[in-house]
């Protein structure tokens, strides 16, 4: 689904990606493992055409252009969530619901109510926990069943029983045929669900 031909990204005379080639299998998770600052999110930038980078991003066969319309169906979470933290969850939900075109309700809230959050909470997302919105966050971007899903760090903030759902929901969309990639320090939180670890160190691939 996603080849990465001698990618390579340089920024002020340091690279951050090194000549990664890659191969991205449809309905299989991938676990990107590596230090800080190893390169994690640059690989995921790169492969979701966030920045501009040398060599060759194809997605299915076709070169993504830096700039142009996705071509996948694509739900994305890098580092922080998208929330408003003026509006309640399901406002921030609805949101993101009116961009992607969803307006069945339990489309929207299905996976905030599965994570164990109530809908119905008048709370803005400002008195929420760091954990409870990392869900809000997880919950928006799986909403609409993406065919390919970019997680950075999931996991963080989340209690052990949250992961365990969370993993739950991952072999349920990779079962669906959905394609995975997954940023961690913690991928032993989430391993069961992995098909491949993909190791990257000092912006190369091991
Ligand atoms: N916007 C940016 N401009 C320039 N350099 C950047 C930028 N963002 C990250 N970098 C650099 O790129 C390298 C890789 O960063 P990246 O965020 O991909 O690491 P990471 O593996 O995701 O780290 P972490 O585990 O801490 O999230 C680092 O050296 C970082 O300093």
């Amino acid at each position: 689904m996603i080849k990465l031909i001698g990618v390579s990204k340089e920024h002020q005379h340091h690279m951050l990606l090194k000549n990664i080639n890659l191969e991205i299998e449809r309905g299989k998770v991938y676990g990107f493992k590596g230090r800080n600052g190893s390169g994690k999110t640059m690989l995921l930038r790169a492969i979701l055409g966030l920045i501009k980078v040398d060599g060759k991003v194809l997605i299915n066969n076709e070169p993504l252009k830096f700039g142009s319309k996705y071509p996948l169906k694509v739900g994305v979470f890098i580092e922080k969530p998208s929330i408003i933290p003026e509006f309640t969850a399901l406002k921030n939900l609805k949101l993101v619901a009116a961009l992607k075109g969803i307006t069945d309700i339990n489309e929207i809230t299905k996976y905030l109510v599965e994570l164990g959050l109530d809908p119905k909470d008048k709370r803005k997302v400002r008195k929420y926990s760091l954990g409870m919105k990392q869900k809000v966050g997880i919950a928006q971007t799986l909403m609409g069943d993406p065919e390919l899903v970019v997680l950075d760090e999931p996991t963080n903030a989340l209690d052990r029983k949250s992961i365990e759902i969370l993993v739950q929901i991952l072999e349920r969309l990779k079962q669906q045929g959905c394609t995975i990639l997954i940023a961690s320090h913690q991928l032993e939180d989430i391993e069961s669900v992995v098909d491949k670890v993909v190791h990257i160190e000092a912006g190369a691939l091991e």
